[in-house]
């Protein structure tokens, strides 16, 4: 991939290993990319490049919990993320669910590509359509009432 991301990196906290694992294992390709985390993630990701002797540029948020997925959204927003890889425990209630509803909202409206497991994040990072300029992609098309 030619041009460089901003890549958003966030899971929770029984999806941290698998996340980990993803990220050393594409190190070599994120190290290319600015990479945003929430606190707790950012940091086992740094450890982890670091024991590897990866270089990275990692910045870290607030932790989930503490506004760190509000912070991610808002960057969303504002389209400062290209692509986001979210690892969620579907299987265990979250204090900040608004949260991390919110961060995957804001992902979906502002048309910001976002990963919730390995399979889609393998895909996403390996397209071919980063580097095409023809392509654009097509915005949702919401039909809403203004009031
Ligand atoms: O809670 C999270 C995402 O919703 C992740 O936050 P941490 O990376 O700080 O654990």
């Amino acid at each position: 991939m030619n041009k460089t991301l901003t890549i958003a990196l966030v899971a929770h906290d029984n999806r941290k290993a698998d996340l980990v694992e993803w990220a050393v294992h594409n190190a070599e390709l994120l190290s290319k990319h600015h990479l945003v985390c929430t606190g707790t993630t950012g940091s086992l990701i740094k450890k982890a490049f670091d024991e590897h002797g990866i270089k990275a540029d990692i910045t870290c948020m607030n932790s989930g919990p503490l506004g760190g997925d509000a912070e991610i959204a808002a960057m969303v927003v504002k389209h400062q993320i290209n692509l986001a890889v979210f690892l969620i425990d579907d299987l265990n209630p979250q204090p900040h669910e608004a949260d991390i509803q919110m961060l995957l909202r804001q992902c979906r409206v502002h048309n910001v590509p976002i990963a919730c497991n390995r399979y889609s994040a393998d895909l996403m990072i390996t397209s071919t359509l980063w580097d095409n300029d023809d392509y654009v992609p097509t915005e949702p098309k919401y039909v809403y009432f203004k009031r």
